[in-house]
């Protein structure tokens, strides 16, 4: 990361911020600001966002602009996503949205520390870089993106690493979410622990 960015997290490299509905997972259907910072060096090969892993290329903004803009939807919740955000301090982002009555929402991997205070935390852990087990713990959901039949076994193992409480999704992977989607109806059906989880925005043709 050549752009110097501030320990703490009073600029944040800002890929782009939109309004939208929660395609994914467990807050799926309601209104959202998204707050997509850009960096990642995870390197899923099946990405959708690989435009956000080169940080350079997303300008440092304010966290403060960043919370006045969230502050001007309906919806009082906002998604923190990326790229990856943990590689970031999210403390002072997250206490200023929080004070201001945002609810804050995180997309990660896991694999960086975390930092910020949050309201829900989805870890879609990766077989490239590992999540850590601090993020482990305090996941509110745990979303496994099913690529191959692999991915069943590796969605149980981290099923083993989350709370008692952690929400278990399966999320078909987009480019084979014809091949796998009736893989993963058979898994929970047999499974029922796990629930299926859609991107519905890519459905709905909404961002
Ligand atoms: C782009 S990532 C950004 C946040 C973080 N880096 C992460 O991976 O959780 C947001 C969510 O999209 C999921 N995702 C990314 N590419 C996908 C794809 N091709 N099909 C299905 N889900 C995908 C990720 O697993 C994650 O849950
Ligand atoms: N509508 C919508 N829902 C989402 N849930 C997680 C997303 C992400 O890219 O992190 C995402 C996204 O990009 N759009
Ligand atoms: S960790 Fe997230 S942003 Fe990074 S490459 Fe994987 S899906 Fe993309
Ligand atoms: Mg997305």
């Amino acid at each position: 990361m050549a752009h110097q960015v501030p320990e703490d997290g009073t600029l944040l490299p800002l890929m782009e911020e939109f309004y939208t509905i929660q395609g994914e997972g467990y807050n799926t259907g309601k209104a959202a600001y998204f707050i997509r910072l850009g960096g990642c060096d995870v390197g899923c090969h099946w990405c959708d966002v690989k435009e956000s892993w080169d940080a350079e290329l997303h300008p440092l903004t304010p966290a403060d602009t960043i919370v006045k803009n969230a502050m001007q939807h309906p919806s009082k919740a906002v998604v923190v996503t990326g790229g990856e955000p943990l590689i970031y301090n999210l403390d002072h982002l997250t206490s200023q949205l929080q004070q201001n009555g945002i609810k804050t929402f995180i997309e990660t991997s896991g694999a960086y520390p975390l930092s910020g205070s949050w309201d829900w935390i989805c870890l879609s852990p990766k077989k490239f870089k590992a999540p850590m087990q601090q993020v482990a713990d305090k996941a509110n959901e745990l979303k496994v993106i099913v690529f191959n039949k692999s991915d069943f076994a590796f969605a149980e193992h981290h099923a083993k690493l989350v709370g008692p409480n952690c929400k278990l999704y399966l999320q078909p992977e987009w480019s084979k979410h014809q091949e796998m989607t009736p893989l993963i109806v058979d898994y929970v059906m047999a499974n029922p622990q796990w629930e299926i989880s859609l991107q519905t925005h890519k459905y709905l043709n909404i961002p």
